[in-house]
């Protein structure tokens, strides 16, 4: 049976929020957790409207906090599928941090989470395949393959033998 195609953009996700003073630690920034939080549930949400499954999130790549983010900015997280493998979809995750009464913006997190679709008992299920349409979406479509196998060798599930991707990267002519 073929798979089922769906365009990466059809998962596009944006979230905006705005930062409060619970959501900051006493430097009046917002706290590393809570957009941890914020950034799952923007790349799960994602996840599911390429699946239109339950997903659950199974690993998430080097997240990095650039500058502080102070209170009262407004925070707008960008999500989308990059590839689909069996069961499993990296999402990318650009946030942007703005403050408004000076016009200030600038990017202060990107990432990529791993979400596996399942079933109603948490068994791992098909999604349909990714189908990437601009060159940047080719892009992060084809990195996908490379980032797969280096989070799967971290995590001690692929041999690093098997990690031909990688290894190709590497390779001395
Ligand atoms: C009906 C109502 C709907 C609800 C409407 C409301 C929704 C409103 C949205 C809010 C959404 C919030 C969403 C938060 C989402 C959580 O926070 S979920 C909680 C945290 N996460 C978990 O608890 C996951 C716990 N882990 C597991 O359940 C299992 O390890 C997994 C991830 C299902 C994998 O199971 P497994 O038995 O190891 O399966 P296995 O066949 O070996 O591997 C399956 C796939 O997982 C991949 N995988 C496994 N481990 C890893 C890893 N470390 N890294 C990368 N990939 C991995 C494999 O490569 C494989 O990929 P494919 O080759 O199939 O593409």
């Amino acid at each position: 049976m073929t798979r089922k195609q769906k365009p990466v953009k059809d998962s596009f996700v944006i979230m905006t929020e705005l930062v409060l003073p619970n959501d900051t630690n006493t430097l009046n920034n917002m706290m590393g957790g809570r957009m941890m939080h914020l950034m799952d549930i923007a790349a799960a949400v994602a996840a599911q409207k390429h699946s239109n499954r339950i997903v659950v999130t199974a690993s998430v790549d080097n997240v990095s906090f650039r500058e502080g983010i102070k209170l009262g900015s407004v925070v707008t997280l960008q999500a989308q599928v990059t590839r689909a493998f069996s069961s499993s979809m990296e999402v990318h995750i650009d946030v942007w941090a703005e403050d408004i009464p000076s016009g200030t913006k600038f990017k202060s997190n990107e990432a990529f989470f791993t979400f596996v679709a399942v079933d109603q008992s948490g068994r791992p299920i098909d999604v349909p395949e990714a189908v990437p349409e601009t060159p940047e979406e080719h892009s992060l479509f084809e990195g996908a393959l490379r980032r797969r196998q280096l989070r799967l060798l971290l995590a001690g599930r692929l041999k690093p033998e098997d990690a031909t991707e990688l290894k190709s990267m590497f390779a001395i002519e």
